[in-house]
């Protein structure tokens, strides 16, 4: 099948070309075989599976081992308007995340190095201020005076941007290789710089200013894979290519859901309904529901799935939720990939 083949199965993601979303959706989905669509913002790639003729699937990012949980895509499974009625994740993946700082090198060799830094035998810079991370400066920052980036990416990049870029100004924006293109299009005299992917530089024409910038070195996040319920009741995420975990037929399911308005005691009945069914819970998460003031949304991840027939402990469970919530929804059941 050609590139433009109107055949393939449509993937929406995170775009530009280049981003982490970019990257986990080219794990999961084959770019020979699916047709991979950029989106400006999560909430597009949400919108795209929803909408008639739309996306078959979206890749989103869910959370982070260093910054936790998105909340963009968070707000987009609360979904206060209910624009997205059919969606559900069907898959997951998780993404190594080696963030670079990406930009123009300045013309003139950096004179003015601080205490903290030492060239090594290969005539790069390494911070040795902090054992945990091996960030290695490749050329001298004196020249940036803007960096942009996803927030995400800024708040993975905290220690490395309070050591050597105190001070300097940030503007967020839609990705990571959207900040990549935008140091692009200012050419080659900008003081600007990106947080990004290698990748992104390597597509953009920049240079890699600082290498594995992350606090943490096993920084990594997480995607969860959408589709459409009602148009794609049976579908699920392809396998990720990436190490097979030992989890086997380990399943994980996501349910939202509501309390009366006086909950006294009601979030801890809820909670042990999944307990009593013998379901391990492994997240939650709240946002502000928006309905009244400090009533929240709660997400809860939950081992185990719903079946199609009837009865199964999770089915179990999830009919119990009615007595104690003021609603709730379920958002999907996948095959777990948790690294272990
Ligand atoms: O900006 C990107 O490249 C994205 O795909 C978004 C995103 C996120 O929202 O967490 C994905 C992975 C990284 O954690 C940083 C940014």
């Amino acid at each position: 099948m050609d590139g433009t083949s109107p055949n393939k199965l449509k993937v929406a993601y995170l775009g530009p070309m280049a981003s982490y979303s970019h990257q986990a959706a080219l794990a999961c989905f084959d770019n020979e075989e699916y047709l991979l669509e950029a989106q400006s913002q999560i909430k597009d790639a949400f919108a795209a599976v929803q909408a008639a003729n739309g996306s078959d699937f979206a890749v989103v990012p869910f959370e982070n081992s260093t910054y936790g949980t998105v909340v963009f895509t968070l707000d987009q499974f609360v979904d206060q308007e209910s624009k997205y009625p059919d969606l559900l994740v069907c898959g997951e993946l998780y993404l190594p995340v080696h963030h670079c700082l990406v930009g123009h090198a300045s013309k003139r060799r950096s004179a003015n190095l601080s205490q903290e830094h030492v060239w090594d035998d290969d005539n790069q810079m390494q911070a040795n201020c902090n054992p945990k991370r091996s960030s290695t400066l490749m050329k001298g920052l004196q020249h940036v005076s803007m960096i942009y980036s996803h927030p995400a990416a800024f708040g993975q990049c905290e220690q490395f941007l309070s050591l050597y870029l105190k001070g300097v100004r940030k503007q967020e924006v839609s990705s990571t290789s959207r900040a990549a293109e935008m140091v692009a299009e200012e050419g080659p005299g900008s003081r600007s710089a990106a947080i990004s992917s290698s990748l992104a530089a390597d597509i953009h024409g920049l240079q890699l200013l600082a290498e594995s910038i992350q606090d943490q070195d096993d920084n990594s996040t997480r995607f969860f894979v959408l589709k459409n319920g009602k148009s794609n009741p049976r579908g699920l995420a392809p396998s990720p290519r990436q190490p097979s975990n030992t989890n086997g037929d380990k399943w994980k399911t996501l349910v939202s859901f509501t309390l009366p308005q006086q909950p006294s005691g009601t979030l801890a009945e809820v909670l042990q309904i999944f307990k009593n069914h013998g379901l391990n819970l492994t997240s939650i998460n709240s946002r502000p529901s928006l309905e009244h003031t400090w009533h929240y949304v709660f997400l809860i991840e939950v081992q185990g799935r719903r079946d199609e027939a009837d009865g199964g402990a999770m089915n179990q469970a999830l009919k119990e939720l009615d007595t104690k919530t003021k609603g709730w929804k379920w958002l999907g059941s996948w095959r777990d990939r948790s690294p272990t």
